[in-house]
């Protein structure tokens, strides 16, 4: 877990604002947010896993040496959900932890594939996420929807579950929104979806892949022209290619941007190389997301200090963009201008102090 990521330098009152502001979180893993001590939890519950049960021993196991291990670990965490009461607890803890951080509304990413291909029966994965969804909105006020990913390395067999998950009328779950595409893009290209995301669109829901974190911009290429996304899972390589950046924002296609994830992976070398400044120079609409938190020892909050720093923005400029994420959300009008509003509300009284 790298910890020293986290910001230390960041003025105290500008972390105090970031920390009251109404966010929303668009690109955040569900098996990715296990908290330290439902990792532990879970690993007590299930012995024979290699992952720690002691949470001061998994700052150790989630240190990466590049994207191919993080993913190695990730799966680890997996093969720790195993019954429908694991799902539920880790849907719920997580909704806890992203409404401590005044997060109002998230989109979730889920990986049916990986509990269905366990033996989680489908229609038990199903009812704990929604079970856990009805729960945190009554008792956090935390609005949850779920973007459903394909594992991508797991190749065309994952596809076929996963969009047979996402469209049967009899399972698809009231919070499903989104479409995604996720794991490690060299050797996974990303025109051989294109069939499962037609099917997923022509199902109403997003398309949200992720692309451009470990591979260059031809892979944000093809992920706007076969699997016609909406936003972009990343898209860091996206700086690479000038053309492609005008055309990100002239089409206002938002890339979801979680900057501690990509040090953690190795994808960037350090927070100071992101080339988050360049999209915004660009005209590109740009989202702080957290993506895996607990294993990049991050949360929403320490992105937006981040974010803060690389942009160097202050609180109007922090809170237009927890604002850009609620607009490009796939919440309802309605719920938009309840948050915006919140926003609005908080940062003039901030400001008024
Ligand atoms: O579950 C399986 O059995 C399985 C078999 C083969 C491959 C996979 C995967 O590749 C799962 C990867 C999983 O990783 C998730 N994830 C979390 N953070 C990121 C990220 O920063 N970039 C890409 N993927 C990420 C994602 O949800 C994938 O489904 C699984
Ligand atoms: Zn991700």
């Amino acid at each position: 877990m790298t910890e020293h990521l986290v910001d230390p330098q960041a003025p105290r009152d500008l972390k105090a604002f970031i920390a009251g502001l109404p966010k929303a979180e668009l690109h955040v893993h569900h098996v990715g947010s296990a908290s330290p001590r439902i990792v532990s939890e879970l690993a007590a519950r299930h012995p024979d896993s290699k992952v720690p049960t002691d949470p001061a021993a998994l700052v150790d196991y989630f240190t990466f040496t590049d994207f191919a291990h993080f993913i190695d670990v990730y799966l680890s965490v997996v093969d720790l959900i195993r019954t429908p009461e694991d799902v539920r607890l880790l849907t719920y803890e997580v909704a806890r932890d992203l409404a401590r951080q005044q997060v109002r509304y998230a989109e979730l990413t889920i990986t049916p594939f990986s509990s269905t291909r366990r033996g989680i029966d489908e229609r038990a994965f199903m009812d704990a996420i929604e079970d856990a969804r009805k729960a945190a909105e009554a008792e956090f006020g935390t609005v949850l929807r779920w973007c459903f990913d394909i594992p991508g390395e797991a190749g065309l067999e994952a596809a076929e579950e996963t969009t047979r998950l996402a469209t049967d009328d009899r399972l698809r779950p009231e919070g499903l929104v989104s479409f995604g595409l996720g794991g490690p893009e060299v050797g996974v290209p990303r025109p051989q979806f294109k069939p499962y995301f037609d099917r997923a669109i022509a199902a109403g829901l997003h398309s949200v892949p992720h692309a451009g974190e470990t591979t260059g911009p031809e892979t944000v290429w093809d992920a706007l022209t076969h699997l016609r996304a909406e936003r972009i899972g990343h898209g860091t390589s996206s700086a690479q290619d000038p053309k492609l950046l005008a055309h990100l924002a002239e089409h206002r296609i938002p890339l979801e941007v979680c900057p501690t994830s990509n040090i953690a992976t190795r994808a960037v070398r350090t927070l100071d190389e992101h080339p988050i400044k360049e999209f915004v120079k660009a005209g590109v609409v740009v989202t702080i997301n957290s993506d895996d938190p607990p294993m990049f020892g991050t949360d929403l909050e320490n992105e937006y200090t981040v974010a803060a720093r690389l942009l160097d923005l202050d609180e109007r400029g922090l809170a237009d963009l927890a604002k850009n994420a609620v607009e490009v959300s796939f919440l309802d009008e309605a719920g938009k201008a309840g948050i915006k509003g919140e926003i609005d509300t908080y940062t003039a009284g901030w400001l008024d102090r």
